[in-house]
């Protein structure tokens, strides 16, 4: 095996962190797919494909999307494993802010998306739609620029304000639109992840220092989908960085990367139900800093969810609790249990071989 340098956390390459493995029966005991119809399309998505599982700590989710594959899914299992099994870090705080999350949607329907969270005073707009983007940038930068100004005149002017591109913007794209946001007047929290690799990232951060566009840009993706997240700081890519329990291999792991960034970070959710989204809320109470609102109000964006008291902020807060999932039943997928079942086999054995992506 090759040395693990010490600056390097464990968390990277073993986000078991070295706990033990359930057996597979045990976890496939309570399994139960589900697929939740959601009140707005996002990320392409109209309803949510995920899995639920009980171990002795109670239920956990297990949701990569589902075109991910074993690797990187293996990740999202110690997730599960820490939810159900392992525990989570303990708890600094009792509750955390959370932003609204705004979907792709058009300008006239950001009203009815920001009251589905109220009192949040962060709101999370989704830009650079791809399908519009590749037909016509010009309509998608004026898409983007309606659902910001929506926004901001939904939720007031001193409201933080941040928008997702999802990696969608070439570097020159990025800064054209980023400097058509400041030229309206608009100062945004951050642009998250608006290219695609790390390295476009810190080539446009100097674009952007150079053109005296002030705005912060933070990571996503080059932090949960790359092989290596430390990649970000090394190459000075971002102001911040956005973490997710579910897909760095639960809280711990998260807090791990986090550490060894030394960036400010924002926890944020992976579109799970009410349950797997209690690992987020378990992260964000954990960690000693927080760089401002979490995206955790995703639970707002299905119309139906696993639980009778879905895990929704009150005030602007979610507070951390353990979801029992009492409705799982009505939105099950049977149809869909055995290709999780095997998913789930497959990223165990990963698990096990230390082999997660
Ligand atoms: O951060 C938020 O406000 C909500 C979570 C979110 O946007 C998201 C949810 C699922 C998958 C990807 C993302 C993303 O941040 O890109
Ligand atoms: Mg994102």
């Amino acid at each position: 095996m090759l040395p693990c340098p010490t600056d390097r956390p464990r968390a990277v390459n073993d986000p078991t962190l070295g706990r033990e493995l359930p057996g597979l029966e045990e976890l496939l005991a309570h399994l139960v797919v589900v697929r939740l119809p959601m009140v707005v399309r996002f990320r392409g998505l109209t309803t949510r494909e995920t899995a639920l599982v009980k171990g002795p700590l109670g239920w956990a989710e297990f949701a990569p999307f589902t075109e991910y594959d074993d690797a990187e899914s293996a990740r999202w299992l110690a997730s599960t494993l820490e939810a159900g099994w392992w525990g989570w870090p303990a708890p600094i705080r009792p509750s955390v802010p959370v932003n609204v999350t705004v979907p792709a949607v058009a300008a006239e329907e950001v009203p009815s998306v920001v009251a589905r969270v109220p009192g949040a005073q962060t709101a999370k707009i989704k830009v650079a739609e791809r399908t519009l983007l590749e037909r016509d940038e010009a309509a998608s930068t004026a898409a983007d620029l309606a659902r910001i100004a929506a926004v901001r005149a939904a939720m007031g002017p001193d409201a933080a304000v941040r928008i997702d591109a999802n990696g969608a913007w070439s570097v020159r794209q990025a800064a054209r639109a980023l400097e058509g946001v400041a030229a309206t007047g608009e100062r945004l929290d951050y642009c998250e992840q608006p290219c695609a690799s790390a390295a476009e990232l810190a080539e446009l951060r100097e674009l952007l220092a150079a053109r005296g566009v002030p705005t912060r840009i933070a990571a996503d993706e080059s932090i949960r989908r790359a092989a290596d997240p430390l990649l970000v700081r090394a190459l000075d890519a971002a102001d911040l960085i956005v973490v997710k329990a579910a897909t760095l291999g639960g809280a711990a792991a998260a807090a791990q990367i986090v550490t060894a960034t030394g960036l400010p970070a924002v926890v944020s959710s992976a579109l799970e139900s009410s349950v797997g989204l209690c690992s987020g809320v378990a992260l964000a109470s954990s960690m000693p800093e927080l760089a401002g609102a979490c995206g955790l109000g995703t639970a707002a964006l299905f119309s139906q969810d696993v639980t009778s008291a879905p895990l929704l902020p009150e005030g602007g807060r979610l507070g951390l609790r353990r979801v029992e999932p009492d409705r799982a039943e009505q939105q099950a997928a049977p149809d869909r249990r055995d290709w999780w079942a095997h998913r789930i086999e497959r990223g165990l054995e990963l698990l096990r071989a230390g082999q997660a992506g």
